[in-house]
């Protein structure tokens, strides 16, 4: 078993990643066309968005169905139950890329949705993110299958005291690929 993931105290620094990108062997087109890899990153976006609420400040005193908001209140919209509310997503706890096909991603409340955060103070990074994410994931899976093994934490206990986090380090057995 190998660990993988997230380290604590130990980011990637940007401009590896850049090199990354910068001399991968798929082609951005490439990494877009992949339909069931971008559902995947979706879902898993879904399940674990890093930030499990957004905050926002009212710029003025508003009132929305009766309820009043005044003027510099902080507003917090709840991403992670937004994400796992039953009535939106069947089965909320099941991980399913299929939610996110070609054929369901246009059906897909972008107010409840919202893994990047939403209008103009949305990720700055989002698209960045994205193909970072997708080329390791082609990158890596070219080269080895993953499985869970008896070391592997399930179910996976989070750290949410701030952004969206495995406690402990993810070990899963990978196998290279012939
Ligand atoms: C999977 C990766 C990432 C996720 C899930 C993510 C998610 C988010 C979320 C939820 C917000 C708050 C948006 C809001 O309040 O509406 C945010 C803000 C921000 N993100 Fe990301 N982010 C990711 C990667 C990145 C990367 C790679 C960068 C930079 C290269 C970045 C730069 C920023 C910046 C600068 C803001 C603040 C934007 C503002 O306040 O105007 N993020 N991100």
């Amino acid at each position: 078993c190998v660990k993988v993931g997230y380290k604590p105290n130990k980011g990637t620094p940007f401009f590896f990643s850049l090199l990354c990108v910068l001399q991968a062997p798929l082609q951005y087109q490439e990494l877009m066309q992949m339909e069931y890899l971008d559902s995947v990153v979706n879902e898993s976006l879904r399940l674990y968005p890093i930030a499990p609420r957004l905050e926002r400040v009212a710029k003025a005193s508003v009132e929305l169905n009766g309820l009043v908001i005044p003027k510099d209140m902080v507003v917090l919209v709840p991403t992670w139950p937004l994400h796992r509310d039953p009535d939106t997503w069947p089965e909320p706890d099941a991980f399913k890329p299929e939610r996110f096909s070609k054929e369901n991603k246009d059906k897909v409340d972008p107010y409840i949705y919202m893994p990047f955060g939403s209008g103009p103070r949305n990720c700055i990074g989002m698209r960045f993110a994205l193909v970072m994410m997708k080329l390791a994931i082609t990158e890596v899976l070219q080269k080895y299958s993953f499985s869970v093994c008896k070391e592997t934490e399930i179910p996976l206990e989070l750290d949410i005291q701030g952004l969206v986090a495995p406690k402990r380090q993810i070990k899963l057995k990978l196998v290279p690929r012939s």
